[in-house]
């Protein structure tokens, strides 16, 4: 039986890609070792083992906290019911949720009517059943020093690459180039961080290329 390490679980709308405005619960894993300087969620990068709380504990954080709780998949699913939570939709994300085997989390919720996404670097073997959409984020040259795998990149339904200057296109293009998609992936730039110059850039390359703009919705609305 896999325990999953949770840091966050909460219920929100989907702020990115393409399931963009989707209500959906999240899960938030504990623990990633790709190490971006720009990454939104640093509390979730260690894993202290003094820092495991009851996840009634995770239910009621205020705060981004690195403290986590343990749970099974099916008292995922428990606890779902126990919230009340209405969304069907699932993203699981991090941290990075790829170095957890995610099949039994994904069953468990899949037999219980949800549908499931991960938010993923591409770093780690991708571990989900067949219908989970799969967002792979790619890392180039972060201070973990992790590789995208060419595997990620061909299970991915999306690739969600977030940018801030022109060479981070080009690496994008240089990784699709050695590592391709399968048919039909979309291509996502996202703006990091918000910044104007950044957002600018992802308009014209989008524009110019023929792919799509993910701008982190929930920032610009101020929810979670
Ligand atoms: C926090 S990560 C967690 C999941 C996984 N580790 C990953 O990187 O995909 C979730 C998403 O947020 C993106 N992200 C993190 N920090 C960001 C920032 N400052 N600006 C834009 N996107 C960011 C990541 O690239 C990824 O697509
Ligand atoms: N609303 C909302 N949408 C999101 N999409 C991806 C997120 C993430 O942190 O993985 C995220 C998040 O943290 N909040
Ligand atoms: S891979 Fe994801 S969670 Fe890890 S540091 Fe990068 S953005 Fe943050
Ligand atoms: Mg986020």
């Amino acid at each position: 039986m896999t325990n999953y390490k949770i840091n966050e679980f909460f219920e929100t709308i989907q702020g990115e890609g393409q399931y963009t405005g989707t209500a959906s619960i999240f899960i938030r894993l504990q623990g990633c070792p790709v190490g971006c300087s720009w990454c939104d969620t640093k509390h979730t990068w260690e894993v202290e083992n003094d820092l495991q709380i009851p996840i009634q504990q995770v239910f009621a954080k205020t705060v981004e906290t690195p403290q986590w709780a343990s749970l099974s998949a099916n008292e995922i699913v428990e606890h779902i019911k126990l919230q009340g939570y209405r969304s069907k939709h699932v993203v699981i994300t991090g941290g990075e949720p790829a170095m957890y085997n995610l099949i039994e989390m994904c069953d468990a919720l899949h037999a219980h009517g949800f549908s499931t996404q991960i938010e993923t670097s591409g770093t780690f073997e991708i571990k989900v059943p067949a219908k989970t959409w799969v967002t792979v984020s790619p890392k180039i040259n972060m201070a973990g020093g992790y590789k995208v795998l060419a595997s990620s990149m061909a299970r991915a339904n999306e690739i969600k690459h977030p940018i801030a200057r022109q060479s981070h296109v080009e690496e994008l293009e240089e990784l699709l180039n050695t590592a391709p998609v399968s048919e039909g992936t979309l291509i996502y730039l996202q703006p990091i961080s918000q910044k104007i110059p950044a957002t600018k850039l992802a308009i014209e390359t989008c524009m110019e290329k023929n792919w799509r703009l993910s701008i982190q919705v929930h920032k610009y609305i101020g929810i979670a």
